[in-house]
């Protein structure tokens, strides 16, 4: 869908980013990681023009983005930022509405998609009214989100979203986004420096450093098989075990066919919290059910050892 050919970009005569290339998938989740200054949020904006690419070619749908309108293109794309950037004296109803408006949805339909989105990004219809200062941050991050989505965009593009949220907000907003991309199959580029959120959300990963690409492809082939001493230290020599058991979930390494009474774990549960509820009960064996709470099978502590060949 989207193509970069080694594309670069500098700022003042200082290289921000050299020599990218890679693809984004239609429908595939790619997480853009690196260190800080690494050229993550540059990388992003150039794909909507935000920054214009100064070499090599990026291509959407086949076309260098150049000879696209820049209005039109973004259009196109969803783009949520983590300063949010609602605006002020808008209802939070006309904020979600900016595209469709601009795309001239009549008034019935925008209606329509503001209720559809509140509700799938779980906030209350009532909150269609109100203003952004009249909301926690999470719901304002939650706004910001609605909004990018509006217009049903073919590409989803995100810039540290779930920043400067509470571990408890964080996590829930990234189920619904995982939730969103499992729906509507969309395509998404989120940016992150947040390893776990990029092992739980990736598809893909592409891994940054000054400006360059270190190494990109399925998270568990940068876990397991890493370019350089820089991608085995970046994903943390000693959490390297749990951030495997991350990848892996309960209901695809349980064992089928058994049986076991007791308070039984959801299939989407990943082997790393199933971990902490092996010790945590101090039991080997835990029931998992899958999500009709109907028995899938018995996963077993030993299981969780064979994690790297069932990824
Ligand atoms: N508008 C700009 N003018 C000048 N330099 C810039 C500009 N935008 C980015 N840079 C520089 O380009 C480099 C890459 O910045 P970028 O914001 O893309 O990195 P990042 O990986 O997103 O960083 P972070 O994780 O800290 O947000 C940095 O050295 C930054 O200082």
């Amino acid at each position: 869908m989207i193509a970069f050919n080694q594309v670069s970009k500098s700022f003042a005569g200082k290289a921000a980013v050299s020599d990218l290339t890679f693809t984004l998938n239609k429908g595939e989740f790619t997480v853009l990681i690196g260190t800080s200054g690494s050229g993550k949020s540059t990388t992003l904006k150039m794909i909507n023009r935000l920054i214009e690419h100064d070499a090599g070619t990026i291509t959407f749908a086949g076309e260098e983005i150049r000879q696209i309108d820049a209005q039109q293109l973004r259009r196109r794309m969803g783009y949520a930022i983590q300063s949010i950037g609602l605006f002020p004296h808008w209802t939070v109803a006309r904020n979600i509405a900016t595209v469709p408006a601009l795309l001239n949805w009549p008034r019935q339909q925008i209606r329509a998609r503001v209720e559809e989105l509140l509700a799938l990004l779980n906030l209350d219809a009532s909150f269609a009214s109100r203003y952004p200062h009249q909301l926690s941050g999470g719901q304002q991050q939650r706004v910001g989100v609605a909004r990018a989505l509006a217009a049903d965009p073919e590409l989803l593009l995100m810039d540290e979203p779930f920043g400067a949220l509470d571990p408890v907000t964080r996590a829930a907003l990234q189920q619904e986004i995982m939730r969103i991309h499992q729906l509507s199959g969309r395509t998404i580029v989120l940016v992150t420096h947040d390893i776990d959120e990029a092992l739980l959300l990736a598809d893909k990963i592409v891994l940054m450093d000054g400006g360059r690409i270190v190494q990109q492809g399925k998270p568990v082939t940068l876990l397991t098989q890493p370019a350089s001493e820089f991608v085995r230290d970046f994903f943390g020599r000693s959490e390297l075990g749990v951030r495997l058991l991350s990848l892996g979930h309960a209901g695809a390494a349980a064992r089928r066919g058994e049986f076991l009474p007791g308070e039984a774990i959801g299939e989407s549960m990943n082997l790393r919290e199933a971990l902490s509820q092996f010790i945590a009960r101090r039991v080997d064996k835990l029931p998992v059910v899958d999500k009709q709470q109907k028995p899938l099978g018995v996963l077993h502590f030993s299981d969780l050892l064979r994690q790297r060949e069932l990824n």
